[in-house]
């Protein structure tokens, strides 16, 4: 495995659990990946950044120009050899799918806090419209491992019995992966100070990140139909980056700078990684938040239920979303801010999260605008695509 692969703290979290023998992987029926469609698609071309290479003589600078392209007009591109050995990844996999079986009274003691945006937790399939019928994603949002957040949700024993894994699972994440990238960016940036993205990263100081289990239920074919096959859903993530694991259901779309849509492959071994909006506000969107959905999978996978491993990586909450002012690159492009007095990423988190829970709220907001965007906070629109 990679040699970045070091430097995950322990695990520190465990739970008191009745009879956790019940939940070990004995026990559970382990997860199988569905297998991948036989049809033909347009496929998006990403490169794919070998993580092993980082710590060889010239592997940061190799890697970085192999992303340049890719973060200034893809944002989405594949790594690998992060460091989690497919066994793991599967066991995260079985406990998404234990997960989303409970019966859903048991993972209502666990829900999301909607009204106030405060996402870790359970959200319940059917709280927003697509088309003319209702979502089917269920997700559960699992906040990083830090005193902030420790004792402020609750999750069921399923979970618990398994917490040290998914504390060490999502720490390595963060660490394997993320640090790493923001690296990169700096590299790509020419930023004097190649730790500038990390320091605004650190993993023990308050930030959004979460690691997330996801499911999209299976549909009927007219289900599909009433949903208009998920083609509204364009949107950008919220954070820096998101980590996606393999996903061979195929679903996951990118907006190209040509205006056409192309579906991501699952390539073993992989996790797709994409840019986001707070990355692009602190480059001006000269690092690009890449627009995506996620459509009705092609009909011969419609008999498959579609579940993520998602891991949401975000700047520290006080971060303030304005261009960084030392990199050559971002000064020669002219970038300015995007928005019209200074934003804290707690802000700005609050102002997208609220908007992504209610769909209420969001409904009325895109009616009273008419043009497709919302004022989300200090001038700055969001939008949708389709
Ligand atoms: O499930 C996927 O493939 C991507 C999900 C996604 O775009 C999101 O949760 O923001
Ligand atoms: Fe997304």
């Amino acid at each position: 495995m990679s040699a970045v692969i070091t430097k995950t703290a322990k695990p520190q979290v465990s739970f008191p659990v009745e009879n956790p023998a019940q939940y070990s992987y004995e026990n559970l029926t382990p997860y199988v990946h569905p297998p991948e469609t036989k049809e033909e698609l347009p496929w998006a071309e990403l490169v794919t950044l070998d993580l092993e290479d980082y710590d060889r003589p010239g592997g940061k600078e190799r890697l970085a120009k192999q992303l340049e392209h890719a973060v200034h007009h893809v944002g989405f591109f594949y790594v690998k050899n992060f460091g989690l050995n497919q066994t793991q990844i599967d066991q995260q996999f079985t406990l998404a799918k234990h997960f989303f079986e409970l019966p859903t009274e048991e993972k209502a003691k666990h829900e999301v806090k909607y009204e106030t945006a405060n996402y870790n937790g359970w959200r319940r399939a059917g709280r927003s419209k697509n088309g003319s019928t209702v979502d089917a994603v269920e997700i559960f949002n699992i906040p990083k491992f830090t005193p902030d957040f420790e004792g402020k949700y609750t999750r069921p024993d399923l979970l618990n019995a398994h917490l040290p894994e998914i504390e060490h699972f999502s720490k390595s994440l963060h660490s394997n992966v993320v640090l790493p990238l923001l690296r990169l960016f700096a590299i790509v940036l020419q930023l004097p100070d190649e730790d500038y993205l990390v320091r605004q990263h650190t993993y023990d100081k308050k930030s959004e990140d979460h690691f997330r289990y996801m499911i999209y239920h299976k549909r009927t074919p007219e289900e599909h139909e009433a949903s208009g096959f998920g083609h509204s859903g364009g949107h950008t993530d919220l954070g820096t980056v998101t980590l996606l694991f393999r996903q061979p259901v195929a679903g996951l779309q990118i907006l190209g700078d040509d205006g056409k849509w192309t579906y991501v492959s699952a390539q073993p071994g992989t996790i797709t990684v994409n840019l986001a909006d707070t990355i692009s506000h602190i480059t001006g969107g000269w690092l690009k938040s890449s627009i995506h959905r996620v459509v009705a999978p092609p009909k011969d996978q419609w008999e498959y239920e579609r579940t993520g491993l998602l891991y949401f990586s975000r700047p520290h909450n006080d971060v303030v979303l304005e261009p960084i002012v030392d990199s050559p690159v971002l000064n020669a492009a002219g970038v300015k801010s995007r928005f019209e007095k200074p934003v804290t990423m707690e802000e700005w988190v609050k102002a997208k999260q609220t908007i992504q829970l209610n769909p209420e709220i969001a409904a009325k907001k895109y009616a009273e605008s008419g043009d497709g965007t919302v004022e989300l906070i200090a001038g700055f629109k969001d939008r949708k695509y389709a």
